[in-house]
């Protein structure tokens, strides 16, 4: 049985052809003119792409005492409907569990997905047993990504000497630290001053966190990572201050990687002087929604190259959930969500308004971080051999972004009302057509795990120089007796 995608215009990160697509296995198995297929899929006015790929979401993710709302099933359904076929969690262990223990819950989860994907490990405490469980998770379990949070104080925090060792352990491996930055201890310090000074309004979540405070951690993560001698992925990029830092290490040479989000893009920290207090708390996550300078910052970081990919950090939370937080804004749980409206939004804002092409649109959905993660081209490309994850993209398609239509099961969505234009027609997963514009055919535990490898280039070209480069100690023959 093969699967023809007939009639579209190939868009990858670096062509644009026109070209049939055929699918046999849930691989591509050849492009070009005229191609015959068991089952035809009418791609006349569309673009065939690479699916997206969102690089760090959170799904039913033990958060802020309770659960992020959307599991693997809801999550890659939404991801599928807005033509991202895979998506990378987080696995977290707790304060002082075994990260192979955390693992096999995370592995539970995962069960019910409709659509491929894999996981980051959090570095969440520090010691040997860490230290050695990092190899098997690199070199057993598939997995060469390591997020640490310097932020969440007294919960997920780790300290400078905790990420230079873990970073170092990453260089060893030919693992990748993955960062969220901002100053945790500044974050605390001045949430206290704000509730002191009766400010407990979700508001007060965003005077909390200003820019500074992400732009001075994201400076230190890649200090550590250059002392360290690996690179660094920073995630939800959300201001010019790290943004600022992300470039000048690029310059530098460094191979600084930097994300922003959908909401970061397109939101802005208005959203906090809501009167509504749900409308407010809802838009509560970290870093928090910036003002417009920062938004330009972050689409022209886009557009020169020096941000890498554009993610959601979804991570969703019901009405009720956000109340935790009444009369408190530190315990309104921080996470918005996205994944179904990435691609649309992107595109709409993005490729309609001219600030971004069609090719960077794939690049940043999907083949930056497909090479990132050390996974391309078996994801993130259209090319023979390549797993048929593949979005057919109709320009022409528009809808209203609701609530009321989404897959979700949360009750609003951060983009309420927005208008997009450029919408799957189909997304494949493997081959299988999971989504026919607005009908939906998503297979439970059809999702499998993608098994990433070491990064050898990256790791080792940063190895070999930092050892050609060492201090060394100059040898002298005829030393002066000491002057004391
Ligand atoms: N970003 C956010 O507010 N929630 C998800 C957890 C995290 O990555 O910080
Ligand atoms: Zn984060």
């Amino acid at each position: 049985m093969s699967t023809v995608i007939k009639g579209g215009t190939v868009v990858t990160a670096d062509l644009t052809y026109k070209a049939d697509v055929r699918i046999e296995g849930g691989v591509i198995v050849e492009i070009g003119p005229n191609l015959a297929g068991d089952e035809v899929l009418d791609a006349a006015g569309c673009y065939v792409m690479p699916g997206g790929i969102d690089p760090h979401v959170h799904l039913e993710m033990p958060f802020m005492g309770t659960y992020s709302a959307d599991d693997f099933e809801s999550g890659t359904r939404a991801g599928l409907a807005g033509g991202t076929t895979m998506v990378v969690d987080f696995c977290l262990p707790d304060p002082g569990q075994s990260l192979l223990d955390a693992l096999k819950r995370w592995d539970n989860k995962s069960t019910r997905a409709n659509a491929d994907y894999s996981f980051h490990m959090a570095v969440t405490w520090w010691d040997k047993q860490v230290f050695e469980e990092m190899e098997t998770v690199v070199r057993e379990k598939g997995i060469n990504t390591f997020k640490h949070f310097m932020a969440y104080k007294g919960a997920l925090m780790v300290n400078d000497d905790e990420m230079f060792a873990s970073f170092s352990r990453c260089a060893e491996l030919g693992a990748l630290p993955l960062v969220h930055a901002e100053n945790g201890d500044i974050v605390a310090s001045m949430q206290e001053k704000l509730m002191a000074a009766g400010n407990n309004g979700p508001e007060a979540h965003a005077y909390s966190r200003p820019p500074e405070v992400e732009g001075e951690a994201t400076n230190r993560a890649i200090t550590i990572a250059d002392m360290a001698g690996c690179p660094v992925y920073i995630v939800h990029t959300s201001c010019e201050q790290a943004h600022e830092a992300i470039r000048r290490a690029r310059q530098k040479g460094m191979r600084v990687y930097g994300e922003p989000l959908i909401q970061h893009l397109l939101l802005d920290d208005s959203e906090y002087s809501n009167p509504d207090w749900d409308h407010a708390a809802a838009r509560v996550m970290s870093p928090p929604f910036r003002n417009k300078l920062h938004q330009d910052s972050l689409w022209a970081g886009l557009q020169a190259g020096s941000l890498s990919c554009v993610a959601t950090d979804h991570c969703s939370f019901t009405v009720q959930q956000k109340r935790y937080g009444v009369g408190d804004f530190r315990k309104i749980p921080n996470g918005t969500g996205g994944l179904e409206d990435r691609m649309p939004l992107l595109w709409s804002y993005g490729v309609n308004t001219g600030r971004l092409t069609m090719n960077e649109f794939v690049a940043v959905t999907s083949t930056n971080i497909a090479k990132i993660l050390n996974i391309y081209p078996k994801k993130g490309a259209i090319v023979v051999g390549a797993d048929a994850d593949i979005v057919v993209w109709d320009p022409k398609r528009t809808k209203t972004i609701s609530a009321k239509t989404q897959q979700s099961p949360v009750e609003y969505n951060v983009f309420e009302g927005k208008e997009v234009t450029g919408l799957p027609r189909y997304t494949l997963t493997r081959g299988y057509v999971a989504i026919e514009e607005t009908t939906v055919k998503t297979r439970e535990g059809h999702g499998q795990f993608v098994s990433r490898e070491p990064f050898q280039a990256v790791n080792k070209a940063l190895s070999t120089w930092k050892e050609l480069v060492a201090p060394r100690k100059v040898e002298r023959t005829g030393i002066p007796a000491s002057g004391v």
